[in-house]
């Protein structure tokens, strides 16, 4: 899905949030004051704890849920969201699946073709154009909603706890195609994610998310040379100091 969100900016960021809060009908502050700066062609993950306003932020950003205050841009004003359903339309068949952006967008049927058979190659699957979605694996399944996202042929890519429901393998084989595709297309990433050591092998930056009411508490910088292994001891150390953190944060809450 391709929305559009906040005014367009032409400042050097991709997205930024000034100052945003969001207080749904019930009561719940999820967001209190929001500040955060993406500059484009950056990989940015969010971490946080269960209910800390993970999603909330993502939905702002991506245009679907509107802020109670504050401001949002998103350069050249168009985000892709991808979640941690693949949310593929069981009726079509995968090539189609994969054109539903193209054709909302009046893209022409061969040229539609071509640019679905282009993004499944983009995404390493062969010879599933014809087959429905039920008919492959989860990771499979994962690799179209990733080349439907990209059929938006949007600069930023929002991503929602995208490899949450999958095997550590595929995972981690999911992992180098993100970080590939993002490399050679020049994306900017917002990524949610519960999983600090998948923040810390795909992340140049980590923004964790304190709750009750969600704000930014601290940003980890991460250094080490890609491509990262989630089996490093640089990667294991930095996500021990976030988890201390994010410990630290849940234990505040319980006291
Ligand atoms: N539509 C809604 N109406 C009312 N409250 C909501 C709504 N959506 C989320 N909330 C509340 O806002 C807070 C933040 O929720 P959100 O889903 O953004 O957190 P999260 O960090 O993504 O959580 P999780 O990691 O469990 O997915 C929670 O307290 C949640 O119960």
């Amino acid at each position: 899905m391709t929305v559009t969100a906040g005014t367009t900016t032409t400042k050097a960021d991709a997205v930024r949030l000034r100052g945003v809060s969001k207080r749904y009908p019930g009561g719940t502050l999820a967001l209190d004051g929001v500040d955060l700066a993406v500059r484009p062609g950056e990989f940015v993950c969010l971490v946080g704890a269960s209910g800390c306003g993970k999603s909330t932020l993502l939905n702002l950003v991506a245009g679907l849920d509107a802020a109670t205050a504050g401001s949002i841009e998103v350069d050249g004003d168009r985000a892709a969201f991808m979640f941690q359903e693949p949310a593929l339309f069981p009726w079509l068949k995968v090539g189609q699946n994969v054109e539903v952006p193209l054709k909302l967008r009046g893209v022409p049927r061969a040229e539609r073709r071509e640019r679905a058979a282009e993004l499944l190659r983009t995404v390493r699957l062969k010879d599933v154009t014809d087959k429905r979605p039920h008919e492959l694996s989860g990771g499979m399944r994962q690799r179209v909603a990733l080349a439907r996202t990209l059929a938006h042929d949007a600069s930023v890519l929002l991503m929602d706890e995208p490899f949450a429901a999958l095997d550590a393998m595929t995972r981690d084989a999911l992992h180098d195609e993100i970080e590939r595709i993002w490399l050679e297309r020049n994306l900017t990433v917002l990524f949610v994610t519960h999983n600090v050591r998948e923040a810390v092998r795909l992340g140049d930056r980590i923004i964790l998310l304190a709750s009750r009411p969600g704000r930014v508490i601290e940003e980890f910088h991460v250094d080490q040379p890609r491509p990262r292994r989630l089996e490093d001891p640089e990667v294991a150390a930095l996500s021990g100091r976030v988890t201390e953190r994010l410990k630290e944060e849940v234990r505040r809450h319980v006291s």
